[in-house]
């Protein structure tokens, strides 16, 4: 792969760029494997990045994107729509419709987007809505809007993600579980991995998912869940040991409505940039299982973004 480049753009002071190199993983991924959770950022000299963005990345083109998931040994990408891009989806789709059909999308739209321009996403590929909580990353959208554009995507399909910290939970409850699409959770709704994993917070988000058979999650992002590690670097087997009983847990309990990603190129990251072959070789401690990593990493990904294969 070819280093990150800048453009015009100034990135975000620490900014720190994806590892250069990943390792060859040691786990081999079934094949027909999926990367359900990844970005493409610009490059901002082709699709600038938005004006209200909350941070400003290194590049990361499409063709970096594919070259990393034929080093892993992905079959395919879900390409989600970064908030550095704003409701400017224009990279995202480019990175669709360049992929041969080996690529679906998650887009952000907002209330005034027409069915034409719904259509024309959907015709590249794009099979979600992406809504988010984490107030770092976005300024407040009332929740009429995203009903509104719930209601509307709904007949082309497509689900609705979210995006939210694990202590919004409760406020948010009456919002997801009102939302009439599946709901895909990004990166377990970010519990605190230091709290306890039968304490209160995780449990109300096991009982979101147990209540609720329209949620699955993404058990993704060890590497920014984790406050133990260690690190997913210098060829470190045993990495991110803290996050693994929770995401052990979700992929236990709720096998067909989970998904893995891996969240390349790893946005906001400020402590260490994880070498990404060692990401996969994560995978294995919080799904087991020959059955549970076909689902986490085929026939999920699958049953929810290529349905009619
Ligand atoms: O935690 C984050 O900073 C983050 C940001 C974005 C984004 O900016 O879209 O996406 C993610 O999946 C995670």
């Amino acid at each position: 792969m070819s280093k990150p480049t800048t453009g015009d753009f100034t990135k975000t002071s620490g900014w720190l760029d994806w590892y250069d190199g990943p390792s060859q993983p040691r786990f081999q991924l079934p094949a027909g494997s999926v990367d359900a959770h990844c970005h493409v950022f610009g490059p901002g000299a082709e699709f600038p990045y938005a004006p209200e963005r909350k941070y400003t990345p290194c590049d990361a083109s499409k063709a970096q994107l594919y070259a990393l998931r034929d080093h892993l040994g992905f079959a395919r990408n879900v390409v989600v729509q970064a908030t550095c891009h704003g409701a400017d989806n224009r990279a995202m789709v480019d990175a669709l419709v360049h992929s041969n059909g080996k690529a679906r999308g998650v887009a952000t739209v907002k209330r005034s987007v027409s069915d034409a321009e719904i259509q024309a996403m959907h015709d590249a590929g794009v099979r979600g809505v992406r809504f988010n909580f984490v107030k770092r990353l976005v300024d407040f959208t009332p929740k009429d809007e995203l009903l509104e554009i719930a209601g509307r995507i709904a007949k082309w399909g497509w689900h609705v993600v979210i995006y939210f910290e694990a202590v919004d939970l409760p406020e948010l409850w009456d919002f997801f579980t009102a939302l009439p699409t599946t709901v895909v959770v990004d990166h377990m709704g970010r519990p605190d991995v230091s709290k306890p994993l039968d304490g209160p917070e995780f449990q109300l988000f096991l009982k979101f998912m147990r209540e609720h058979p329209n949620v699955w999650s993404k058990v993704s992002c060890p590497e920014r869940l984790s406050v133990s590690g260690p690190k997913a670097l210098n060829g470190e087997q045993n990495a991110y040991t803290d996050v693994i009983p929770f995401a052990k847990r979700v992929v236990e309990e709720f096998p067909d409505r989970v998904l893995w990603g891996t969240d390349w190129p790893h946005p906001n990251l400020k402590d260490h940039m994880p070498d990404d072959g060692l990401l996969v070789d994560f995978i294995p401690h919080i799904a087991p299982t020959a059955e549970l990593q076909q689902k986490l990493l085929v026939s999920n990904p699958m049953r929810l973004y290529w349905p009619e294969e």
